[in-house]
């Protein structure tokens, strides 16, 4: 199997606390991007000290209480599925602060963390604040939810996006990277994909490739499954009958998403 592709755990971690996934700069090739996905059951916590990391706490499914041991936010979350396609609440969490998420009910939770020294306030992304765009044509749509954006001051380094591709399109596509901290043209920012299928069986096809080809993977991805992108293009084809989502996180140096597209295949984006 791919070193770039993560399978989920399904072993219970602690009483009522699954550890899904737990990508860290110890088991993976990421500096700057940390990703954890925790299912909770009923009632169950998550306890966390996070040291010099910046965290995002998203509700993906189910409802959670989330406290930074200063302020406590309840009953989190919108959604028993992703493909309701409705957009979801997360708490922003700064370094060097403990936060604890309770379960309400059963609950899947990812947390996005990238390395920060500046503490921020802690801050709720409520669902109706969180952007929807809608981008590209023809076999190329897709929706986008953006909870922490480059230009949004509430985190330093963390991106976190939500993308949502129907059957038989194609996303992050044309093919784009941003592995290079040559600003302004283009920036450096590790990313991971964690991603999911509807219906549960689906499955997409995932190829992370760089200019000299170092890295030419191409990955079957199933569902819960996570993708590691250190650096090279990564588009996402999604196979006739089944909705591809997925959940990215990006950081780097720099908090600019700057990509740039693999000259061979932008000329998809000149047609009329
Ligand atoms: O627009 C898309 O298809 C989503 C991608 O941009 C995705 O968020 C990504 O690859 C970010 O670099």
């Amino acid at each position: 199997m791919s070193k770039l592709l993560r399978k989920p755990n399904t072993e219970e971690t602690s009483a009522g606390v699954t550890i899904v996934h737990d990508v860290t700069s110890g088991n993976s090739p990421l500096e700057y991007v940390r990703f954890k996905v925790v299912d909770l059951a009923p009632g169950a916590l998550y306890k966390e000290e996070l040291g010099k990391w910046e965290c995002c706490i998203v509700a993906l499914t189910g409802k959670i209480n989330v406290t930074d041991q200063e302020q406590t936010f309840e009953n989190l979350g919108t959604r028993e599925s992703v493909f309701e396609k409705k957009p979801t609440d997360s708490v922003y969490v700064s370094n060097d602060r403990t936060f604890e998420v309770t379960a309400v009910n059963s609950a899947r939770v990812v947390l996005c963390y990238s390395p920060s020294e500046k503490q921020l306030p802690t801050k709720l992304i409520k669902a109706e604040n969180v952007g929807v765009e809608h981008r590209g044509k023809y076999n190329n749509k897709r929706m986008v939810h953006n909870m922490l954006t480059d230009s949004d001051s509430s985190a330093n380094s963390l991106l976190v996006v939500e993308v949502y591709t129907d059957g038989g399109n194609w996303s992050s596509y044309p093919p784009h990277k941003h592995d290079q901290d040559n600003l302004p043209h283009e920036s450096f920012l590790e990313e991971t994909y964690y991603h999911e299928m509807n219906p549960r069986q689906g499955f997409v096809f995932q190829r992370v490739y760089t200019d000299d080809r170092s890295i030419d993977e191409t990955m079957t991805v199933e569902n819960g499954d996570v993708v590691l992108v250190p650096a090279g293009y990564h588009p996402v084809g999604v196979p006739d009958g089944y909705d591809s989502y997925y959940l990215n996180v990006m950081a780097g140096p720099t908090k600019i998403w700057k990509f740039h597209n693999d000259p061979a295949h932008e000329w998809i984006l000149d047609r009329k």
